[in-house]
């Protein structure tokens, strides 16, 4: 961190000039804004700010909106942590809110300030503006883009000198952390997706839109001491950065979903990121080609996200590299495919050790179907079944879905068919969706089950007669033919 220290005069003293002047100032204020040209205005302030700088005994740090060509960090986090305390400080208050934000977004004013308090020591705040009279160019390194430099941006933060330890190496730091948290609060959740103009010649690009997916841990429908297993291990994640580093691991976690459709694994996904506030990579391999493109398509997803890759099982053949080495004939790796073992060593290798807090999540439908490679201890940190809904499972779901909290008359029987049946909470949130009042919603779901219930007997019914009528046919054929029986 670079500090600019300005030579000041005392807290207490320039506390007391502020608070003396300050109906002066803001009559001066009024009357320059009406009367003055701008530049004038300008003079007059930078007199007064030069003499309140002479006072004795005071620090004061200066932080400006660029250091240099790049942004400065601790001046972006002043703005966060002064915004929680604007409201009820000042009545001249600047509000903006961009389309992607969820929150408006308060500032405050030129020459407004605000006095906030730090175990015992009086801190000011004062925001300044001031305008260029030439703009210069330069290169945004954070953004790369050209900006034309005619405004300078700056907070004044004024306190006693005896304090200035305490304010650089404690209050700083903590304004820093508190941002921190008030920027991960407010967070809108990401989901990025391929950009769908994919072909072989033009490189693959994430696009990004606002998670809008309301799941949350609260409205899954999965066994308590599951859901509690998972909150755990997300918590004890994202807690355990040092764990990591003494340890030497990249600090990823993975995990593999799976279970029949309309069990909830994409609806975890979004309950996962909505609770962790990480952005969703949502990697379709489908539409990647090559071992490169994925390289890229990695190398380009931020930290504090989740990468997830859907249906494992059937997205895509994901051939063998050494298959790929014969079929070039000169022992050189292939690059128009991507490779199984291409994507798990990226995974392992180089890409998780490029971030930090990266979560990766496959789901499949059919575990058995998984290449082994996939199935390694080691490689999915925790497995994680999927399964059909519990008569609990189902009294969270008449909760959130009919806002039914205690008992209803219709729960014992669509408890017991739930449990004898293989239902996934999809098909019940479906039935729950169809009516507004409870009572027609829970009967229908009754009906539902019921039709249900005779179809899986007839099916039942008709799977056994087929085996009997198969099992006749191959003991004629060939009493040995056991195969042909058992198959
Ligand atoms: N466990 C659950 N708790 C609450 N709602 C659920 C649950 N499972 C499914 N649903 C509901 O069913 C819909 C479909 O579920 P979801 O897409 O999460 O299933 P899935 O397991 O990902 O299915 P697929 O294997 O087809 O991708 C969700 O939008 C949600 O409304
Ligand atoms: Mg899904």
């Amino acid at each position: 961190m670079v500090v600019n220290f300005s030579g000041m005069p005392s807290a207490s003293s320039i506390f007391t000039a502020y608070a003396s002047l300050s109906a002066l100032v803001m009559l001066i204020q009024t009357m320059l804004n009406q009367l003055m040209p701008r530049q004038f205005q300008h003079y007059i302030w930078s007199f007064i700010q030069n003499y309140l700088r002479t006072l004795p005994s005071n620090a004061a740090i200066i932080i400006e909106e660029r250091d240099g060509m790049s942004s400065n960090e601790v001046y972006n986090a002043a703005e966060i942590y002064l915004s929680t305390k604007i409201r009820e400080n000042i009545d001249r208050l600047k509000v903006s809110k961009r389309h992607k934000d969820n929150n408006l977004t308060v500032k405050f004013a030129q020459c407004e300030k605000i006095v906030d308090f730090f175990e015992g020591i009086e801190l000011e705040w004062r925001f300044v503006y001031e305008e260029k009279k030439k703009s210069s160019k330069v290169i945004d390194e954070d953004s790369d883009n050209l900006l034309f430099m005619a405004e300078k941006k700056y907070f004044e933060l004024c306190f006693n000198k005896k304090h200035k330890n305490k304010v650089l190496d404690v209050y700083v730091p903590f304004m820093l952390e508190k941002a921190k948290s008030i920027r991960a609060e407010n967070k809108v959740v990401k989901l990025h997706t391929l950009a769908s103009s994919v072909s072989y010649s033009s490189s693959i690009l994430w696009d990004s839109i606002n998670l809008q997916h309301p799941s949350t841990f609260d409205t899954l429908a999965i066994e308590t001491n599951i859901k509690k297993a998972i909150i755990d291990d997300l918590d004890r994640f994202v807690r355990r950065k040092e764990f990591y580093k003494k340890v030497g691991k990249a600090w990823k976690r993975g995990y593999l979903l799976y279970g029949p459709p309309g069990t909830g694994k994409s609806s975890l996904i979004a309950a996962m990121a909505n609770y962790l506030k990480f952005d969703i990579y949502d990697l379709e391999l489908t539409n990647v080609k090559r071992d490169s493109d994925l390289r890229k398509l990695l190398l380009r997803t931020a930290n504090r996200s989740i990468l997830v890759i859907e249906d494992i099982d059937c997205s895509v053949e994901l051939p063998d590299r050494k298959e790929l080495m014969c079929a070039d004939g000169h022992g050189r790796p292939h690059d128009l495919k991507f490779t199984l073992s291409g994507l798990l060593n990226f995974i392992d290798g180089l890409w998780s050790s490029c971030g930090d807090e990266r979560i990766i999540v496959f789901t499949t439908n059919k575990r058995e179907k998984l290449d082994p490679a996939l199935l390694r201890p080691g490689r999915m940190d925790m497995h994680i079944h999927m399964s059909y809904l519990t008569p609990d499972g189902f009294k969270l779901l008449a909760s959130t879905y009919l806002g039914i909290q205690g008992h209803h008359p219709l729960f014992d029987e669509i408890g017991e068919s739930i449990q004898s049946m293989k239902i996934t909470p999809a098909e019940v949130a479906e039935e729950l969706m169809k009516s507004d009042d409870p009572d027609t919603s829970l009967q229908g779901l009754v009906n539902f089950l019921n039709c249900k219930r005779i179809e899986t007997d007839l099916s039942k019914i008709k799977g056994k007669e087929e085996n009997e009528v198969h099992n006749v046919k191959g003991l004629a054929s060939d009493d040995s033919d056991i195969e042909a029986v058992t198959d």
